[in-house]
C-alpha cells in the first residue's frame, strides 16, 4: 500500500511534483491536496484526478507524508495551524520552501517530528527536474528512502550533507530554470529583431536550447570543450561571445546567483524572528 501524500499548497510546484509523481506511477488515490483556492482545487482534480480540500483536518490525517508547498512568507502561519494535527498524525513533513530552516519547522510544529528540507524546480512536472535533500535528526533510513520516492518523479534527486548548501542550490538548480528562459526570450527578441519571423525564431531558440543541454548532459564533454567546439576562430561564435565577455557576462550570471543565495538567507534570518 503506497503512502498517501499530502501537499499543503496546491500551486505551481505542487502541481509539478504532483505530475511527476503520478507519472512515476504514485495512484492519483494517494495524492491529497490542502489548497484554499477553490479554481486550483478544481484544476487540480480535474487534471489528475487528486483529492482535494480547503480544510487541513479533511485530508490529513490520512496521509503519512506531508510536502509543505506554500510561500515562505506565510510558512509560519499555515504550519502553526497545522501543528495539533501533525502532533497526532506524526507523518514525515518535506518542506519545498525556499529559505525555511528545519529548525523554524521543528519550532512551529513539534521538535521530535521527522523534518527533511528540499529544494525541486519546475521540470519537476516533466519528469526533467532535479531535487537536492537535506534530513533532519529524527529522520530514519526509511524515511529518507520514502521522501527520496516523493521526489524522484520528479526527476533526479540528490543529498546534502549541510542545511546551509540548500542556499547554494535554490540559487543554482531551484531559480535555475528561469535563467535560462530569460535567456532564451533574449535571443527570440533578438533574432527578430535580425529579421526573422517570431515563430521561426522561437522555433531556432527551443530546439537549440533543448540540443544544447541534451548534448551537455549525453555527449559527456564538459560545456567548456562544447563551447569551444562552436567556436571556430575569426567567426561568428567567437565575435558573439567577446560580446558577453565584455559586458562581464560570467560576472553578472555569478552575480545574479549571489543574490539569490543571499535572498535564500534572508529569507531564514526573517523566519528567525516568527
Ligand atoms: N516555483 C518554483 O520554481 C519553486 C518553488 N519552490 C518553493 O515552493 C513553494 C511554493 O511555491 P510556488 O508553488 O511557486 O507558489 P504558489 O503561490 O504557486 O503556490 C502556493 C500555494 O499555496 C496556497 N496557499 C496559501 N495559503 C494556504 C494555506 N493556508 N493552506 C494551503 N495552501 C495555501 C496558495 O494559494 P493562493 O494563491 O490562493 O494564496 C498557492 O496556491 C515556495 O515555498 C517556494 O519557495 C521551490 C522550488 C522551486
Ligand atoms: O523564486 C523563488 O523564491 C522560488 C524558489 C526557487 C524557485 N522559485
Amino acid at each position: 500500500m503506497p503512502d498517501t501524500i499530502a501537499f499543503i499548497g496546491g500551486g505551481n510546484m505542487a502541481t509539478s511534483l504532483i505530475g511527476g509523481l503520478l507519472a512515476n506511477g504514485h495512484p492519483s488515490a494517494g495524492v491529497a491536496v490542502i489548497e484554499p483556492d477553490a479554481d486550483k482545487r478544481a484544476a487540480l482534480t480535474e487534471r489528475f484526478g487528486v483529492r482535494a480540500a480547503a480544510a487541513p483536518a479533511e485530508l490529513l490525517p490520512q496521509a503519512t507524508i506531508w510536502v509543505l508547498a506554500v510561500k515562505p512568507q506565510i510558512m509560519a502561519t499555515v504550519v502553526g495551524e497545522l501543528a495539533s494535527l501533525a502532533g497526532q498524525v506524526r507523518p514525515l513533513v518535506i518542506s519545498i520552501a525556499a529559505g525555511v530552516p528545519l529548525a523554524a519547522l521543528a519550532r512551529w510544529l513539534d521538535a521530535d517530528l521527522p523534518l527533511v528540507r528540499s529544494m525541486p524546480n519546475t521540470p519537476a512536472l516533466i519528469g526533467a527536474g532535479i531535487t537536492a535533500l537535506f534530513a533532519g535528526e529524527h529522520v530514519s533510513a526509511d524515511q529518507c528512502a520514502a521522501a527520496e520516492t516523493v521526489l524522484a518523479g520528479a526527476g533526479e534527486t540528490l543529498w546534502v550533507d549541510r542545511e546551509d548548501d540548500l542556499d547554494a542550490v535554490t540559487a543554482t538548480s531551484g531559480s535555475g530554470p528561469a535563467y535560462f528562459f530569460a535567456f532564451m526570450e533574449a535571443m527570440q527578441a533578438a533574432a527578430e529583431e535580425l529579421g526573422l519571423d517570431r515563430e521561426i525564431a522561437t522555433r531556432l531558440v527551443r530546439q537549440t536550447a533543448l540540443g544544447a543541454a541534451r548534448m551537455a548532459v549525453e555527449s559527456g564533454d564538459s560545456p567548456t570543450t562544447l563551447r569551444t567546439n562552436v567556436t571556430s576562430p575569426g567567426g561568428t561564435t567567437e565575435r558573439a561571445l567577446t560580446i558577453l565577455d565584455e559586458g562581464g557576462f560570467d560576472l553578472l550570471v555569478a552575480e545574479a546567483m549571489r543574490a539569490a543565495a543571499g535572498r535564500s538567507r534572508e529569507l531564514a534570518a526573517q523566519i528567525a524572528d516568527q
